[in-house]
């Protein structure tokens, strides 16, 4: 069978310096269309300025973007325009015109033609706001507001749209609610997405494929799953949720450690770090045991201990509520599952 499908982003070596620092280095990613990246990242790694190239309002030191199988910036640097990169973008503000109303606002991108009122209104009742057209954007919440940039963007049909943070200015109740809403209004069109999160959760429960951005660099490219499961670096494993690292010696698939034998994803020799998610832990009351609960939290959903393993190192267990296992206890520690290991 031949694959149809076709990629609506490539970037290859991009970078982008400012004085003495590469905000963006030497970045190639490849997005099919159709699909929804996050790009996560901690704060300063170069996730807005990597989105300002994309959509042309910066310009790079080296490096090629193609958008919808077009060149927008080449190899000789000649940068096609912003607006006619068939690009559309939303803002963590929304950034809607205060002094056009809704419908106003969905057709601004479009040009005049009999087919842009039918267009509009199909993209209010995707959005659900079907009857909100004569609206004043002041008059609308914020997640609506949200709907209504989206809609803006996706008007005019463009092969990729570029979302900043899209999410951070609704409050924790509603932002689970318009993040899922986009998703299935994105799928709903059949829209190519990228969008800027520094929120692990966000990027992990919504995105299709996650890129993990640090210090300038792509570091990684996985669905959701596989990010958490199988990080390619340390770096990696310590911002996406928490990990803990337990020193230990591999001999191919098994590492020996102070809680014992681990067994790992992939065969090592030698020194490594076993990479334990706190989830994964079990603890076994042992009063034998070199191995001492020194804090306890109870969150409601889970409780959180913090045990000083024999040799000093620190761990992290996250078991269910009913579990209740005194500060000073002295356990076991149980890891299910093959573990990945990096190597020291
Ligand atoms: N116009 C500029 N001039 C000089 N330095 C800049 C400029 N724009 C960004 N930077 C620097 O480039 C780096 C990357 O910034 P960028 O805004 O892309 O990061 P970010 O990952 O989006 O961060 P945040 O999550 O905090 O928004 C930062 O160190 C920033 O200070």
């Amino acid at each position: 069978m031949i694959s149809i499908e076709t990629t609506a982003l490539s970037i290859q070596h991009l970078s982008r310096r400012y004085g003495s620092l590469t905000a963006v280095n030497e970045v190639s990613l490849d997005l099919a269309a159709g699909k929804f990246m996050a790009l996560l990242g901690p704060s300063g790694c170069g996730k807005t300025t990597l989105l300002r190239l994309i959509a042309g309002f910066e310009q790079p030191d080296s490096g090629v973007i193609m958008i919808g199988g077009r060149t927008v910036v080449g190899p000789c640097g000649a940068g096609i325009p912003p607006e006619q990169r068939r690009v559309g973008m939303v803002f963590q503000d929304y950034a809607l015109f205060p002094h056009l109303s809704v419908a106003q606002n969905v057709a601004y991108g479009l040009p005049r033609s009999s087919e842009r009122e039918p267009r509009v209104q199909e993209l209010l009742s995707l959005v659900g706001l079907a009857d909100a057209g004569r609206r004043m954007p002041h008059e609308l919440s914020g997640g609506q507001q949200q709907r209504v940039a989206l809609a803006r963007a996706l008007a005019p049909r463009p092969a990729l749209i570029l979302l900043d943070e899209p999410f951070s200015n609704l409050d924790a109740g509603l932002r689970m609610a318009v993040r899922n809403e986009v998703r299935q209004i994105l799928r709903r069109e059949g829209a190519t997405a990228l969008f800027v999160t520094h929120d692990q959760e966000e990027a992990l429960s919504i995105a299709d494929l996650v890129g993990v951005m640090i210090n300038g660099r792509i570091v990684q490219v996985a669905p959701p799953r596989e990010l958490y499961e199988r990080p390619a670096t340390r770096a990696v494993a310590a911002f996406v949720g928490t990990a803990n690292f337990v020193p230990a010696e591999a001999h191919g698939l098994v590492a020996q450690s102070v809680i014992g034998r681990l067994p790992l994803l992939a065969p090592h020799h030698g020194p490594v770090s076993v990479m334990i998610r706190p989830e994964a832990v079990e603890l076994e009351a042992d009063d034998e045991s070199p191995h001492q609960i020194v804090e306890r939290n109870y969150f409601g959903a889970d409780v959180r201990y913090e045990v000083r393993l024999s040799d000093g190192t620190m761990l992290t267990a996250r078991l269910a509520p009913w579990h209740d296992v005194p500060v000073g206890a002295r356990v076991n520690i149980v890891v299910r599952g093959a573990l990945v290991a990096f190597a020291e």
